[in-house]
């Protein structure tokens, strides 16, 4: 029986000889490679985190004490820990969760995975622990170098550094984020990092000096009283002291007793204090340390041995992006590209090869992304931000009244919008389309294909005036799906009797159109006439649609986001404004917390799959007659609960 085995929990963990970690750390690394690399996830992180999870989990007393990972991406070795050793399912519905999660376990607090909340966490928590009289809990918190470049880290550690609560803020330096971490903070922690010799000699002075008897102690204590000063010369502990942070560290976080020694000095300090320890994303994995682009921070299945991605073959979203852009940029000196910590992930690694100085990593700052977007844009560039459509959640406020208020033109990328899988309810991007609808003036493309993709992003930059929105999902990108012909700025796609009107006017959401093509057959084969098309532009609601659907009996819609906010919640709207009673049939995704699954089963899940779209359409055409205009003096229309709806402005030609 191995070492990993016998451990069920945190107090298994407490009793193993200090002697035997290093051999349970040398456990877990096996057990994280055999098991993610057969169902994919954070590998990366997870292997720099082993010795500081074990130290993690013998010093302080989980769940009495609250251990809050940031993001949470690098909590499987927290879960092997706490008798969660079942991976075969990781990131699959019914499995393991790649997050903590409350249900499956007392020891997880947080499963929010976007990053840079621990500490404002960690400040809550102990505030509540405070005011209860609780007042041996600790509080600890992870916090990757990449989360602390977040801006609600800083919040947070502004009200941990003035109270005197015991918040352990254990800072994971693996230099890296997905890439090397940026900027001045990133520049600090290297600043520290080079302390590390100075460090060993204290260390060193503490153990041999203090042998010393009463001499050698007066030595060490001279040291020892000189190091402020020493510090403030080799490397000035400004930042984390000067704001009144207890500083522990640098510390190996690959050496077992190093790591507990410092977590056990942290827990008895009493007040605010961070750990500054030094880990390296991917350790003993060599496939992963070769691997210079993110040190497998997420990987999909792979080969255990050789490190080697299964084989996929067609073109992704992405990449369509990818090689775009870098056109669009070719020609337009103006055009920057901005990151929040994803340059690879989002696509504008060839840009930033092709034009290093036009593109900018920001950190996991999608807040300042957005409002610098819009200095940008005041100084006569035209950013285009690419994020994934989840991350744009948190800089709603900088998207209305930075970019919208200012009408600056810039361009959002939304990648990963919809239904994305494997990371669960954080992330999948399913409030993008309703928060975008919401914005004065805003115009969101969703393209169905890459030739509408490249189209659409170039109708997107040539805005100026405005914010532009182009979102697509995660994965591959269908082969290309051609018009038959533009009304306004959609595309009809099938329906040859579309000019005249039909039965059912079936709209289809960018990634949603091969569904609706599949759905059109269906309605067809049941003697349904149907037209399809494809709006494009999606907010605002296109008047030429709406023309559109007035010459058929029923309307039906098919999106991959929220459906309080969409584009069949819009276009029924407008349609009310019209007079007009031609029913909508919204087929999209419901207003809750999608669990983690396979992107087709949710969105079947949700009343999408095309067999129920196309029930659901049949049995509607069949017990009523649809749409009649209706007089503008209808009595009905005063108590119209669309009533308050504000018009869609008039799309604006360019
Ligand atoms: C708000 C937000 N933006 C972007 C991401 C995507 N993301 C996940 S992990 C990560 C890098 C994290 O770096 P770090 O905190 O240093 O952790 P490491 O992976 O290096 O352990 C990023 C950018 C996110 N989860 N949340
Ligand atoms: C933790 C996090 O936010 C990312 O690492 C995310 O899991 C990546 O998702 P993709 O695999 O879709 O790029
Ligand atoms: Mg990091």
């Amino acid at each position: 029986m191995g070492l990993l085995e016998t451990i069920q929990g945190p107090e298994d963990l407490k009793a193993l000889p200090a002697e035997r970690l290093p051999a349970l750390a040398a456990e877990v690394r096996d057990f994280l490679v055999a098991a993610v690399s057969r169902t994919g996830g954070h590998l990366g992180p997870n292997l720099g985190v082993v010795e500081l999870t074990i130290g993690l989990h013998r010093v302080f007393d989980s769940p009495r004490d609250r251990l809050v990972f940031d993001t949470g991406h690098q909590s499987y070795v927290h879960k092997l820990l706490t008798g969660r050793q079942d991976f075969s399912r990781l990131r699959e519905a019914g499995g393991l969760s790649g997050y903590p999660a409350r249900a499956e376990s007392e020891h997880d607090v947080v499963e929010n995975s976007h990053a840079s909340t621990s500490l404002s966490w960690a400040d809550g928590l102990a505030k509540a622990f405070e005011l209860r009289g609780e007042t041996d809990r600790r509080v600890v918190a992870v916090i990757g170098d990449g989360a602390l470049t977040g801006g609600m880290a800083w919040e947070a550690l502004n009200n941990i550094a003035a109270a005197n609560r015991p918040v352990i803020v254990v800072v994971n330096d693996n230099e890296r984020s997905y890439a090397p971490t940026i900027g001045g903070m990133a520049s600090h922690l290297a600043t520290l990092r080079t302390t590390r010799e100075y460090e060993k000699l204290m260390d060193w002075g503490k153990r041999s000096l203090g042998r010393g008897g009463v001499p050698g102690r007066l030595a060490y204590e001279t040291l020892h009283g000189m190091k402020r000063g020493i510090k403030d010369i080799v490397a000035p502990q400004g930042l984390f002291e000067d704001l009144g942070l207890k500083y522990v560290g640098p510390v190996d976080g690959h050496d077992t007793d190093a790591v507990e020694h410092a977590l056990r000095r942290a827990r008895s300090f009493g007040g605010p204090v961070i750990v500054h320890v030094i880990t390296q994303k991917g350790r003993g994995y060599q496939p992963a340390l070769a691997d210079d682009a993110d040190h497998f921070h997420a990987v999909g299945v792979i080969d255990p041995e050789t490190g080697e991605a299964q084989a996929t073959s067609g073109a992704s979203w992405t990449s369509v992006f990818a090689d775009e852009v870098v056109e669009i940029a070719a020609t337009r000196r103006d055009v920057v590209g901005i990151t929040a910590a994803m340059r690879i992930p989002v696509g504008l690694e060839k840009f930033a090869q092709a034009f290093p100085e036009r593109v900018f990593d920001v950190g996991i700052a999608e807040q300042h992304a957005l409002t610098s977007a819009a200095g940008m844009a005041a100084g006569g560039l035209h950013p285009v931000v690419a994020v994934y459509a989840t991350f744009l959640n948190r800089a709603f406020d900088q998207l209305l009244l930075d970019v919208a208020l200012h009408r600056a033109g810039v361009t959002l990328v939304l990648d990963r919008a919809g239904v994305t899988g494997p990371d669960g309810p954080s992330h999948h991007g399913v409030w993008d389309l309703a928060m975008c609808r919401l914005v004065p003036g805003l115009r969101l493309a969703a393209p169905r294909d890459a030739p509408t993709l490249r189209e659409e992003l170039r109708e997107a930059v040539a805005v100026e005036d405005a914010p532009t929105v182009v979102r697509y999902s995660k994965g591959k990108v269908p082969a290309p799906i051609p018009a038959i012909a533009r009304v306004g700025h959609a595309d009809v796609l099938e329906g040859p009797a579309w000019a005249t009107g039909d039965d059912v006017l079936l709209v289809a959401v960018g990634s949603l159109v091969p569904r609706a093509l599949d759905v059109a057959a269906r309605l067809r084969a049941h003697g349904v006439g149907v037209t399809v098309v494809d709006p494009r532009w999606v907010v605002p609601v296109d008047e030429a649609l709406v023309d559109l659907a007035l010459g058929h009996r029923h309307v039906a819609v098919l999106e991959d986001g929220c459906e309080v906010g969409g584009f069949g919640w819009a276009l029924a709207a407008r349609l009310r404004e019209r007079h007009c009673l031609t029913p909508v049939h919204v087929f999209a995704l419901p207003q809750e917390f999608l669990d983690v699954g396979e992107r087709g089963a949710i969105l079947d899940e949700a009343g999408l799959a095309p067999q129920d779209v196309a029930r659901a359409i049949v049995e509607a055409v069949a017990q009523g007659s649809g749409q009649q205009v209706r007089s503008s003096e209808d009595p009905e229309d005063a108590a119209s609960p669309t009533s308050g709806v504000p018009r869609s402005e008039e799309f604006p030609s360019r």
